[in-house]
């Protein structure tokens, strides 16, 4: 690949000032080799960024982007009601192709909108790598392990597939993939399963990645159960530490709001997903203060139902606020932080920043619309008002992945049409009429 000089442009750079300049890109090594002044430097080949803002790539911290295919399928519940009465069912009847299908939808979409790295969990996950591979993004993948209503034979295999799927998919797609054991929950893998499998997984240096605290349904089992709330079990299972980042964190109290700074446990926080299952509002603003570091996720596209992370940093302060019951509570910075940085540092890699040394993952934000005028502060802007349709290129590795708002690695026509077939046909296949 050769260099690419990305030109025109303000820059956000790392300690979130705004400076007029032109961001060179090492064809080589994917990685932006210096943040010049303007018409200072030259390259191959360009990407005009004249009325924008060049930005990380937005990093969504927690999906389950197959999910796509299920968008619309099944609102206006509560998560257990939502998951067992309509998601697993149909679930069920998934296939390889589906899923493929399915990611396929979610990386253009997440693309379109700026996102160029995304963690994810579900299972298929050869596919999902294939896609995340042809499209040229970069993930770090899993497979969920859920051993509730299954024999032991099959519980047990189910955990030792996260175990091998995570160690043979790490560094797959010239290493953009990156892998995660994943026990689905704390209330749907049971707990020989993870006295089990979690030593295994830290023998093999994985990292960890599962729901927790989501609702107050997945709270009261475990205390019930064992006596201590759920992070306290989480940590008697060494399931906590530096190498795991936990979806959702909602219901967390203080003593595990220190268990998470002290362990160096991170969250990704889900703050449209919280709030269309009525799951409750995640307490951002004192993890923050705690030291604790959190990413921004879409969760699954049938939770949310969109996978635009613009959408979801705005929510994150929204809620956030409403949470603390403060106004200044989760600023613009804390969440425009939250969705590049932080989310790069749970997922492990050196992104979420434009500035020299770092992975070439960026996004290019149109100035232009009207609902970006005028421009008193960018930041702010980025918070609460740029949509991801205002995105108008994206950068992965040092490659061009969408100029001038086309997808460039995936046939979006095609893309959108398979999917819609294969969301017709499980659908049909689940209610019998296939
Ligand atoms: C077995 S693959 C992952 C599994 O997780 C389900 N899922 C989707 N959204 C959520 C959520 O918010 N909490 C818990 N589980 C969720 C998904 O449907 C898959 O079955
Ligand atoms: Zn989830």
């Amino acid at each position: 690949m050769s260099d690419l000089l990305v030109a025109g442009g303000q820059v956000l750079r790392p300690d979130l000032t705004v400076e007029r300049a032109d961001v060179l890109v090492d064809g080589e090594t994917g990685d932006i080799a210096d943040v010049a002044e303007p018409g200072t430097v030259d390259a191959p080949e360009t990407l005009d960024a004249s009325d924008g803002l060049v930005i990380p790539g937005l990093v969504n911290a927690h999906t389950h982007v197959a999910m796509t295919l299920l968008r619309g399928y099944a609102d206006d519940k509560p998560l257990d009601a939502w998951l067992q009465e309509d998601i697993w069912p149909v679930e069920a009847e998934l296939t390889a192709d589906d899923i493929e299908a399915g990611a396929e939808l979610g990386i253009v979409e997440m693309i379109r909108s700026g996102t160029t790295a995304f963690s994810d969990m579900y299972f298929h996950v050869d596919r999902i790598a294939d896609a995340v591979e042809r499209a040229g993004v970069r993930a770090v993948l899993g497979h969920t392990a859920v051993t509730v209503g299954k024999d032991d034979e099959a519980a047990r295999a189910d955990c030792q597939r996260s175990l091998d799927v995570a160690n043979e998919l790490d560094g797959a797609a010239d290493g953009r993939v990156a892998t995660t054991f994943q026990p689905h929950s704390l209330t749907t893998v049971g707990e020989e399963y993870l006295r089990e499998f979690v030593p295994k997984a830290r023998e093999a240096d994985l990292s960890i990645h599962f729901h927790a605290n989501e609702t107050e349904n997945e709270v009261d089992p475990i205390v019930d159960e064992h006596g201590v709330r759920p992070l306290e079990y989480a940590d008697d299972l060494d399931l906590l530490g530096e190498d795991t980042y936990v979806a959702h964190g909602v219901h967390v109290d203080e003593a595990e709001i220190d268990l998470l700074a002290d362990t160096g446990t991170g969250v990704a926080h889900c703050p449209a997903s919280n709030m269309k299952l009525a799951s409750g509002m995640a307490p951002v603003q004192a993890l923050r203060e705690a030291g604790v570091t959190v990413g921004i996720g879409t969760d699954g596209a049938a939770s949310n139902n969109d996978l635009d992370a613009f959408d979801e940093v705005r929510d994150a302060a929204m809620i956030g606020k409403l949470a603390a019951e403060d106004a200044s509570a989760v600023p613009a910075e804390a969440v425009v932080e939250m969705v590049t940085r932080g989310g790069a540092d749970l997922l492990g890699f050196d992104g979420g920043r434009v500035a020299a040394g770092s992975n070439a993952d960026l996004a290019v934000v149109d100035l232009t619309a009207p609902h970006l005028t005028p421009a008193h502060d960018l930041v702010s802007h980025l918070a609460y008002a740029v949509r991801g349709g205002d995105v108008r290129h994206t950068v992965c590795d040092g490659e061009v992945v969408m100029r001038d708002r086309e997808v460039l690695t995936l046939d979006e026509s095609a893309v959108r049409e398979r999917a819609s077939e294969h969301a017709r046909d499980l659908v049909g296949r689940a209610e019998g009429d296939a």
